[in-house]
């Protein structure tokens, strides 16, 4: 079993933005407040879909953002909250949080969804801030950012592909160039992949595993040499690709060799013959290999597919690529783990913790000013609208009553001192 690996950044969307706004009507020429919220930002949500069976899909989008919430408008409209974000990923898919380690979600089932990453609530608009002391606010939150963090995703995976044949047929050469062969694979970060297992993309947008299944014929089927790991693999693999050599160098018989593998197999697991099988005439490029083809073809049975190519000069790779991924198409799947170890990860169900502690740290720059940051007053402050005084005066007090101030004049701070929260700046004022 290999772990396929890879780390993403995923973005709740923004909340909208509330707005300022009064009525105006004919007859009421102050009228009251008018502005709406703004809409909750989408989560971005992962969802089990079990036809994945890779994380091969994340190779090539490693970023997800979801939409922000509409914007509030006058006339006392609200803005439409946006659709969440689903993304499907394979069954067995663990999501820890790349800077803690915490596991967010263990998503086993088919269907099973998990949030993310959480949207930011909508921004109140200044209808919501009317009171009878103040009846015509000019107060506004802007929305509440989406929380965004990067995320690991693991998959254990077995293989759904085997490749079996003779020694030296050229079964590590084929794994190699339909899986290591792929532009900016090297940005793919396969921790723990061992070199005769690969994640092989078909080129039309499947993806399947296809492992190297080596020396089954030295006495494979008695166990020798093979440990628990590999006896899994093979127990699960749903499709056998079986390699042989056309080029019928060394005296060998590619007849001979086709019928000495299917009988070491049927020894091996009387199930295992009963795998759909694919076979590969290898190293094509060869100049008997022709003559050797046509002969086998002869000996086998009609209804035996056979796939000539070359793993050298990669000559009748996407044909075969093509046919395995339609073959595990129409192949029953095998449960992707024992009943036993699903019972006992369906309990586990992690929970998204979007909130943080209502902490702030404050400091002190060069030139002598006070810093205050953390994120609940990030926070904060991202959803304060700066363009209206009475807006800015509602921070000071939700800063007061964060004990910002008071934590100040604990550090020190006097009349006049400049304090930073982010890129603002304001004059402390006792
Ligand atoms: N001419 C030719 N040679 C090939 C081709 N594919 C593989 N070979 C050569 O055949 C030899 C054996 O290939 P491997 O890929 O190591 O064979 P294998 O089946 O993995 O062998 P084991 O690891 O011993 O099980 C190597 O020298 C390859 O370069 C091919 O399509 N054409």
């Amino acid at each position: 079993m290999f772990v396929d690996h890879v780390k993403i950044y995923v973005k709740g969307g923004d909340g909208g933005n509330g707005m300022v706004a009064f009525r105006r009507e004919k007859y009421e020429p102050m009228g009251g407040p008018a502005g709406g919220d703004g809409g909750k930002g989408a989560d971005v949500i992962f969802e089990v879909d079990e036809g994945l069976r890779t994380l091969m899909d994340f190779r090539y989008q490693r970023h997800f953002k979801a939409q922000r919430g509409e914007h509030g408008m006058s006339k006392s409209m609200h803005g439409k909250n946006a659709k969440d974000m689903i993304v499907k990923v394979p069954p067995g898919t663990t999501v820890t949080d790349a800077e803690s380690g915490a596991i967010i979600a263990d998503l086993t089932e088919h269907g099973q969804r998990a949030v993310i990453a959480k949207g930011g609530r909508g921004g109140r608009g200044n209808i919501r801030f009317a009171t009878p002391a103040n009846p015509a606010p000019e107060i506004s939150e802007k929305g509440e950012p989406g929380y965004e963090l990067e995320v690991v995703l693991e998959l254990k995976v077995l293989a759904d592909v085997g490749l079996v044949g003779f020694p030296s047929v050229g079964k590590s050469t084929l794994l190699s160039v339909v899986s290591a062969a792929k532009p900016k694979i090297g940005d793919y970060h396969f921790t723990t992949i061992v070199p005769n297992l690969g994640v092989v993309d078909a080129g039309d947008g499947r993806s399947f595993v296809m492992a190297d299944l080596p020396g089954l014929i030295e006495g494979a089927h008695q166990g020798v040499g093979l440990g628990h790991q590999f006896l899994r693999h093979i127990e699960r693999t749903r499709v056998i690709v079986h390699v042989i050599d056309m080029s019928g160098m060394e005296g060998r018989d590619p007849y001979e060799d086709y019928a000495t593998i299917n009988e070491e197999l049927e020894q091996y697991n009387l199930r295992l013959t009963e795998r759909p099988q694919i076979v590969v005439a290898n190293k094509m490029d060869m100049p008997e290999a022709e003559i050797n083809l046509a002969e086998f073809k002869e000996q086998i049975p009609s209804d035996v597919r056979v796939y000539p190519i070359s793993a050298i000069t990669r000559q009748g790779l996407s044909d075969l690529l093509y046919a395995i991924a339609d073959l595990l198409e129409e192949t029953p799947e095998f449960p992707l783990y024992d009943p036993e170890e699903v019972e006992e990860s369906r309990h586990v169900l992690y929970k998204f913790e979007a909130e943080k502690k209502d902490e702030f740290v404050i400091g002190r720059d060069d030139d002598g000013a006070f810093t205050v940051g953390g994120p609940a007053i990030e926070r904060l402050f991202k959803m304060t609208n700066f363009s209206h005084e009475e807006s800015v005066r509602r921070f000071g007090r939700q800063l007061r009553g964060m004990g910002i101030d008071d934590a100040l004049r604990e550090r020190g701070v006097q009349n006049g001192d400049t304090v930073r929260i982010m890129d603002y700046e304001f004059e402390f004022v006792d």
